[in-house]
């Protein structure tokens, strides 16, 4: 049996993660916290974690980001897409008028993860801009909380699931910005992922550029390009160490087994980079890619 470590039932995580399970036999172990997911699975409690990293709106969640290269070594073993369709939570009785309409007026606060959050901003301020946005660990969690406070004109922004698991109704359905609103997840763990194929691989690496080298990030580029080795995202993030010292998280379309990636890795230790790798793995599309 699969043990797989993510955000609490009905959370985004966890329709996903039940998508690319769909058939085979994986037990859930919910934590509030995305750090408890990962180290659910860094102590070995769990095969796998399911780490949302990036949305079409919102870019990439840095707070994961961050866990997965700072603060724990857990290859990645799949990425699948996977859409985030939110809606808005509460009880009909509690913000809707004589006519049972829904009366913006009545909801004072809306609660969700801040991912989830800055989804809808727009529909936020055009039709609550008197509401207070509260943040929490989850969208799962911001629907709970909703249903333990009955009486105060608290909504969420979550799920259809965690509405339905939580005894609440959806005023209001897909309140996200922009349509074709989807995450990618990753998923983290020492086993590797061998359920499903997919025609697709990818890899992951972490590239520290030398101080004081001009041009060290183009000729990292370079090493790519006349390989016409295709990437599909470049991120920098803070080192962390000092103020102005940055990584680079580059996402690339072929797998570590190939003969080309190893020498462009190979050049770019040359130069005097540091390179680690994050994983080589299948990537799924969706709806799923299976090839
Ligand atoms: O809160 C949830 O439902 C999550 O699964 C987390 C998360 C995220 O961290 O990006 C995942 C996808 C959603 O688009 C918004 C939030």
């Amino acid at each position: 049996m699969t043990k797989i470590a993510l955000l609490p039932s009905g959370s985004v995580s966890d329709e996903a993660a039940r998508y690319l399970f769909e058939g085979q036999e994986a037990q859930y172990e919910y934590h509030k916290l995305i750090a408890n997911v990962f180290l659910s699975t860094a102590n070995g409690t769990t095969d796998y974690s399911i780490i949302p990293i990036e949305n079409t709106i919102e870019g990439s969640v840095t707070l994961h980001t961050d866990w997965l290269v700072h603060e724990v070594d857990l290859p990645i073993q799949a990425e699948w897409v996977y859409p985030s369709i939110q809606n808005l939570i509460s009880r009909k009785e509690e913000v809707t008028d004589e006519n049972n309409k829904l009366d913006y007026g009545r909801i004072v606060k809306v609660l969700s993860h801040p991912v989830a959050m800055a989804q809808c901003l727009q529909y936020l301020r055009e039709h609550l801009p008197h509401a207070e946005q509260e943040h929490v660990s989850s969208t799962a969690e911001a629907v709970r909380i909703v249903r333990d406070n009955p009486g105060k004109g608290w909504a969420a922004i979550g799920t259809t699931i965690a509405a339905a698991n939580n005894g609440l109704e959806i005023l209001e359905q897909g309140v996200t910005d922009h349509d074709n609103n989807f995450t990618r997840f990753l998923l983290v763990g020492n086993r590797p992922f061998t359920e499903r194929q997919s025609d697709v691989q990818k890899t992951s690496i972490l590239v520290t550029l030398p101080e004081d080298f001009p041009g060290a990030l183009s000729q990292v580029l370079s090493a790519f390009a006349w390989r016409r080795i295709n990437l599909t995202r470049i991120e920098s993030r803070p080192t962390k160490k000092k103020l102005g010292t940055y990584y680079f998280f580059i996402d690339i379309n072929m797998s570590l087994d190939s003969v080309l990636l190893p020498a462009a890795i190979e050049e770019i230790e040359a130069l005097g980079c540091q390179v680690r790798v994050l994983g080589s793995y299948p990537s799924f599309t969706y709806p799923i890619n299976e090839g």
